[in-house]
């Protein structure tokens, strides 16, 4: 391998992705942070603001308008929804992006609108971004220069139910997704969802109905079962700092076994490094993929004939956004897919 590092930047560093962008990147043989951001913590050193990882040689937090974009090959965009559009519009083309935010997304400028409650500020760009769900669109992201790192709701489900959907074993007019997520899916920025007091010692859930992130899943549904899907996702909030966990309900077609989606899901995944299929009746929890880039899934047979229950976890940090935008820098760059993401999880 080469000696000369690929300069990356990570603007919205003093938030949770950006933190873990920079704990993933510590261990990035090939990579070298040389530039980050904040905004009400511009001109605090990282290692301050993130006193677990001080001892990394990192540079000061700058206003992205000071930014010196020559510094950098690659940007990892881990800022708030919104406020990507314009700064990305705005970057020399030498400058590959990772977006983690929802900006880019939605393909279709008026779902966007809809669901966002703005116009879409870059749709002539929109138009070149690929949609980094890194074992689904795997090819189109080597070719990318501007990636949209999938919600962390939308991972998991989109990696079980598009291998079952492209092969006709489960109905498209029939998923129903009951999602769990740790706190920090809310992000750093103080909110009162994520007191201490409205978190602890219960659940509840919220966007039922009418999550934004719904139609991020349907449109990805939609490219497998090649007609239009509408699915019930609710998701509930958890007195857990990381994780998500969905069970995915969904209706098998004539013919299929509840044996026949683990086989199915077993063979598709079974050259991916970062998704592991159980055994069949097995299924995981949040902490088999704590801190880890994994997501595992378990398949288990429904007392009601003729559907299946899918159960599968992520860390929301991690598969759900910033492992996920390394991996997706690491397949841009033509390094290998798994470096600096070779993490096991921390169990318990
Ligand atoms: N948390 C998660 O599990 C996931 C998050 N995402 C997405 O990733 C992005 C980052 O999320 P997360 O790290 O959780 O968010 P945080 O709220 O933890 O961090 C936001 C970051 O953006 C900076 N920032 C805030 N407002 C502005 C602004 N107007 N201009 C420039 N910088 C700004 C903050 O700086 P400062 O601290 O100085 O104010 C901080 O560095 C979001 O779009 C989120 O939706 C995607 C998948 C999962
Ligand atoms: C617990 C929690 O609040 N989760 C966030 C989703 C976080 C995420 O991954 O997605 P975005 O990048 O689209 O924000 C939410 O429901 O809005």
């Amino acid at each position: 391998m080469s000696d000369v590092k690929v300069k990356v930047g990570i603007l919205g560093a003093s938030g949770y992705t950006g933190a873990e962008l920079v704990r993933i990147l510590a261990h990035h043989e090939a990579s070298i942070i040389t530039l980050l951001t904040a905004d009400r913590r511009a001109g605090r050193p990282f290692g301050e603001v993130f006193p677990h990882l001080a001892h990394i040689n990192l540079p000061t937090m700058i206003k992205i308008e000071d930014a010196d974009w020559s510094t950098v090959d690659l940007i990892f965009c881990a800022l708030p929804h919104g406020t990507t559009q314009e700064v990305i519009a705005g970057l020399p083309d030498h400058v590959k992006v990772v977006d983690l935010s929802a900006d880019f997304r939605l393909f279709d400028p008026a779902t966007y609108q809809e669901w966002y409650g703005a116009e879409h500020a870059a749709q002539d760009l929109q138009k070149e971004v690929v949609y980094g769900l890194t074992e689904l669109h795997r090819e189109k992201i080597k070719k990318a220069r501007v990636v949209a790192n999938p919600g962390c709701y939308p991972t998991p489900v989109q990696l079980a139910l598009t291998p079952l959907l492209e092969s006709k074993l489960v109905h498209a007019d029939d998923i129903i997704i009951d999602a769990k997520s740790g706190v920090t899916g809310a992000g750093r920025s103080p909110k009162e969802m994520t007191l201490f007091a409205e978190v602890t010692e219960g659940i509840h859930a919220y966007g039922t109905g009418g999550h934004r992130h719904a139609p991020e899943i349907e449109q990805g549904l939609a490219w497998a079962s090649g007609s239009d899907v509408v699915v019930n996702f609710s998701p509930h909030l958890m007195p857990m700092s990381r994780g998500i966990l969905e069970s995915i309900y969904v209706k098998m077609t004539d013919g299929t076994t509840a044996e026949d989606i683990q086989a199915a899901l077993a063979k598709r995944y079974a050259d991916e490094p970062f998704v592991r299929i159980l055994p069949f009746g097995v299924t995981p929890q949040t902490r088999h993929v704590r801190g880890s880039n994994y997501v595992l899934m378990g398949v288990v047979k429904d007392r009601v004939p003729g559907r299946v229950i899918i159960v599968a976890v992520e860390d929301n940090l991690v598969k759900g956004a910033s492992g996920q935008a390394v991996q997706n820098m690491n397949v841009m760059l033509g390094l290998p897919e798994t470096m600096g993401l070779e993490i096991e999880p921390l169990f318990p």
